[in-house]
């Protein structure tokens, strides 16, 4: 077996030999990818399409990364979505493989049901009839407009003039020029009372990234409808996966420890339950988020400004906590099943079949600050936390309660966070995350405009493709 010096001696050694011309020829063709999440999968998918030989190393026993579906312990036909679960109607590269693979989709929600705004201890019915008396100290204009109109204003108002720019794969320039500001600062700037700003954003981190949070919001302005694949998100890895299993182009149980490069080739070095292998191709392709990726450069000869880039991406804690509700009591009263909340479970969503009288899930879906607070509970607390905060949601929450289940991605060794997330000035990070560096070339959410969707995973994948076929 090799082991990792006698292997960087074979890889110098062999930078040295003259190379004959066949091998030169087929050398362009060969590819190692690293990871086996949507980036990495279908990165791998399109280059065997194109003649190329290309092989997926991922260090879980399962595709798909931060796209999974948990069923155990649950009412069979829920899906409990860890990761992605709604695909917005613009997403035409997430859309097109669902299509292409023949999945089932279903909507994501319904728009007859209204959503819960919880303040300060009391529910409000947002959206759905007259502007509730909002418990805050609001100027008459910001009364007079409400939440909504609010949102419109400040928020969509600025966006208008991007939407055109809604599915190109390049962040809109004005954006960038409002990576300087706070999403706070950016609705301070335009007059915003702090109570009005507190309810614009109710549960989200106004501290992040303006242009972020924009970009999140572009998303939502361009965006008419929601899907879920019918039976669980993970049939789309799945899907992928399964066309490069039959090729044997996908090796699960491989950790990744290295990744390098010389003149004439590229190659990751990993380990699996039969010890030590190094994989070399022409080229390597990094699919891996940064947070996990951050010790594996030292033979891969990366500019300094790659290296501070991955030494410097930041990613939000997530978390999902997943409550199995007897049957889907907030439908007869007329509601979703979704709110923002002042609470940890900032975040609201339901999942589950149309009938209220059959189980549904209600799910928790916390990002940032709150998440931190929930890593620091035991599993017990974080169940009886997200309970107490549903029943005081959605009151009956614990009288229909069935049974949990829950995710941290900071706790995920495989992941060590959810999202990538951008401050205020990093933004401009991403082209420079996204920037091959001689043989090696980088995929995944973080090097996407579409950061923290399939979408951006896909269209990550489709570039290095372009990268790497030009
Ligand atoms: C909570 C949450 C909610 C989300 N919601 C949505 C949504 O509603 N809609 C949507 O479109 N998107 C959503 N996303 C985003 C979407 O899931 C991601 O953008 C996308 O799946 C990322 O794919 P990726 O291939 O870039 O990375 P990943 O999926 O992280 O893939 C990386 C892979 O690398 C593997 N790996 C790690 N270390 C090693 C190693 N050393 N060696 C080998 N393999 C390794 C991992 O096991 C993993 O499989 C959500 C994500 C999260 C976390
Ligand atoms: N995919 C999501 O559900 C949310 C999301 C996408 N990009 C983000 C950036 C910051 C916070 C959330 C998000």
């Amino acid at each position: 077996m090799m082991n990792r010096r006698n292997f960087l001696a074979a890889a110098a050694a062999a930078a040295f030999a003259p190379a004959p011309f066949l091998r030169a020829v087929e050398a362009k063709r060969r590819v190692v990818i690293v990871g086996g999440g949507l980036a990495g999968l279908s990165c791998a998918y399109e280059l065997r399409k194109l003649g190329f030989e290309a092989i997926v190393l991922e260090g879980q026993g399962r595709p798909g990364g931060r796209v999974q579906t948990l069923r155990e312990g649950l009412d069979p036909g829920l899906s409990a979505e860890t990761g992605a679960t709604r695909i917005p109607d613009t997403h035409l590269m997430t859309l097109a493989y669902v299509r292409e693979f023949g999945l089932p989709l279903e909507p994501f929600k319904g728009d007859d049901l209204a959503d819960v705004v919880h303040l300060r201890g009391q529910n409000y019915v947002a959206g759905h009839g007259p502007e509730p008396d909002w418990p805050l100290q609001l100027t008459p204009e910001e009364r007079r407009l409400g939440r909504a109109g609010m949102a419109k204003r400040y928020l969509a108002g600025p966006l208008e003039q991007l939407k055109g720019s809604g599915s190109s794969p390049i962040v809109p320039r004005p954006l960038l020029e409002l990576d300087h500001y706070t999403l706070r600062q950016f609705l301070e700037k335009q007059g915003l009372s702090t109570d009005a700003i507190e309810l614009v954003l109710v549960g989200a981190d106004t501290s992040l990234s303006a242009a972020l949070l924009l970009l999140v919001e572009l998303n939502e302005q361009v965006t008419s409808g929601y899907f879920h694949i019918r039976g669980g998100n993970d049939q789309l890895p799945g899907a992928l996966a399964k066309q490069l299993e039959m090729g044997g182009a996908i090796r699960y149980g491989c950790r990744v420890t290295s990744i390098g490069q010389d003149d004439s080739s590229a190659w990751a070095l990993m380990e699996h339950a039969g010890g030590q292998e190094a994989v070399r191709g022409d080229y390597v392709v990094s699919a891996l988020p940064f947070s996990v990726a951050r010790n594996l450069f030292a033979e891969a000869r990366l500019s300094a400004e790659k290296q501070r880039v991955i030494r410097e991406q930041k990613y939000f804690p997530v978390d999902k906590i997943f409550l199995q509700m007897q049957k889907q009591f907030w439908k007869p009263k007329g509601q979703s099943g979704f709110a923002n909340t002042d609470l940890i479970s900032e975040r609201f969503w339901s999942l589950g079949p149309e009938s209220s009288e059959e189980r549904g899930l209600l799910l928790s879906y916390v990002i940032g600050g709150n998440a931190v607070k929930l890593d620091a509970m035991d599993l017990q607390s974080r169940v009886q936390q997200t309970i107490a905060d549903a029943e005081a949601v959605f009151p009956g929450a614990r009288e229909h309660f069935e049974a949990a289940r829950a995710k941290s991605w900071s706790e995920d060794p495989w992941q060590r966070g959810g999202l990538s997330r951008f401050d205020p000035g990093e933004l401009s990070f991403i082209p420079v995350n996204a920037r091959r560096e001689g043989r090696i070339f980088f995929a995944g959410e973080h090097t996407s405009r579409w950061n923290g969707w399939m979408q951006g995973a896909i269209e990550s994948a489709h570039r290095v493709v372009n990268e790497i076929n030009a």
